[in-house]
C-alpha cells in the first residue's frame, strides 16, 4: 500500500511549519525525510498518520485514495522518538499492537516473538521493559511495530541516542527487517548515513517544505540551494562574487586543498584566496577557518601548513569536488 498527501498544511504555535503540496511513498519504497532541527520532520510524520492535535489541512492518501483517520490507524504504524513502552514484559509489549488489532493474546505473542529474534532482543523476552536501555527499549519498539505487519511503517528518529556500535547493529536488522515486508516506510532522520543506509529515495525538508526529492545517492551529492547543500555537508560555498562564475558553487570542505607557496593549482580547479583565521587541529587534520572578500570559508585538510593565524592562503578545489547551486 502506497502513503501520500496533498497540500498538506500543519500550523503551529501561530504559525505554518510544514506544507507539503505533494507526496507519494510507493509500496515496498524507504522515504528519508531529511533536514535540519525544527525543520518540521516530526510534525510531518505526526501528520501523515493523522496523529497530534496540531491543526492541520490539506489530505493524507492511501494508495491514491483520500485516507480517513480510521483507516490510517489500521494500515500505520508508528515508532516515534523515544517511545513508550508498557509495564508488561518484552514480549507482551511486542503484542501490543496487534493486541490494539483485537489479535488474541496468545496468538499475538506467537506472532511478535520472530521479530524479537529479528530485532535481537529475543533474549529479553521475558524481562520488564521498563528495566531495559534505551536501546534495547528503541528495539523492542521496532518490533512492536513491524509485528502488525503494517503495510505502511513511520519511523521518527529511530535511532537517537545509541552509541555507534548499537546503532550500526540496528540499522542492519532494520534493513533486514524491512527487506522481508512490503511496506512504505518513510524514516524522518537528520543523519545522511542512515538516509543512505535505509532510504531508495531522500527528500530534503527545509522550512517546512520539500527542497528535493529524488534517489537518495543523487540527492546527497548534489543539493538543489545553498540550504540544502549546508544540510549535506557541502559547506564551502563559494559565491560567483569569489569566484567570477555565475552561480554558487559548494563543495565539502574535506575536497578543499590549500596550495603551498606558489605552487600551481591543478588544472581545472576554482581557486580561492583568504587570510587564514584560524587553524584547528581535528585529530589527524585541520579545519581552516578563512576570511575571504566574499565571507568566510572552511576547508579541512591533512596537510601540516607552515602558514599561520593572518597569513594569506590559497585553497583550490578541483572541479569534479564542485557542485553548482541555485
Ligand atoms: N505544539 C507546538 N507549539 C509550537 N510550536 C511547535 C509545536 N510543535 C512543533 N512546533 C514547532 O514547529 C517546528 C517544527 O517542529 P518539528 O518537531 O516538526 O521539527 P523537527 O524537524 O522534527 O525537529 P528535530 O530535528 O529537532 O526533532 C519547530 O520550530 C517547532 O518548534
Amino acid at each position: 500500500m502506497s502513503i501520500g498527501c496533498r497540500d498538506l498544511r500543519v500550523s503551529a504555535g501561530g504559525r505554518e511549519v510544514v506544507a507539503v503540496s505533494r507526496l507519494d511513498v510507493p509500496a515496498g519504497e524507504t522515504l528519508a525525510v531529511l533536514g535540519p532541527n525544527g525543520s518540521g520532520k516530526s510534525t510531518l510524520l505526526r501528520a501523515l498518520a493523522h496523529l497530534g492535535g496540531a491543526a492541520r489541512s490539506g489530505s493524507v492518501l492511501l494508495d491514491g485514495r483520500t485516507a480517513t483517520t480510521t483507516e490510517l490507524r489500521r494500515a500505520v504504524a508508528a515508532v516515534l522518538q523515544r517511545p513508550v513502552l508498557q509495564r508488561a514484559t518484552v514480549l507482551d509489549n511486542a503484542a501490543a499492537g496487534l493486541r490494539l488489532r483485537g489479535v488474541r493474546r496468545g496468538e499475538a505473542r506467537h506472532r511478535a516473538r520472530p521479530w524479537l529474534d529479528a530485532l535481537g532482543v529475543a533474549q529479553l523476552a521475558g524481562r520488564d521493559a521498563r528495566t531495559l536501555s534505551g536501546g534495547e527499549a528503541q528495539r523492542v519498539a521496532i518490533a512492536r511495530a513491524l509485528a502488525v505487519g503494517p503495510r505502511v511503517l513511520l519511523l521518527d528518529e529511530p535511532f537517537t541516542g545509541l552509541d555507534a556500535t548499537t546503532r550500526t547493529d540496528l540499522l542492519a536488522d532494520l534493513r533486514a527487517a524491512l527487506d522481508r515486508q512490503r511496506a512504505a516506510v518513510l524514516l524522518v532522520t537528520h543523519d545522511r548515513e542512515e538516509a543512505r543506509a535505509l532510504a531508495d529515495r531522500t527528500a530534503l525538508l527545509v522550512n517546512g517544505e520539500i527542497r528535493q526529492l529524488g534517489p537518495t545517492a543523487e540527492v546527497l551529492d548534489a543539493p538543489a540551494d545553498q540550504e540544502c547543500a549546508t544540510l549535506l555537508g557541502f559547506t564551502t560555498q563559494l559565491p560567483p562574487a569569489l569566484t567570477g562564475r555565475e552561480v554558487l558553487l559548494v563543495a565539502r570542505p574535506e575536497r578543499c586543498r590549500p596550495l603551498a607557496g606558489s605552487a600551481p593549482p591543478p588544472p581545472d580547479a576554482v581557486v580561492v584566496e583568504g587570510v587564514l583565521r584560524r587553524v584547528v587541529p581535528l585529530g589527524g587534520a585541520f579545519r581552516l577557518d578563512l576570511d575571504t572578500p566574499a565571507g568566510s570559508l572552511t576547508a579541512v585538510t591533512t596537510a601540516v601548513l607552515t602558514e599561520g593565524p593572518g597569513d594569506a592562503v590559497r585553497v583550490a578545489v578541483a572541479a569534479a569536488d564542485l557542485r553548482a547551486c541555485r
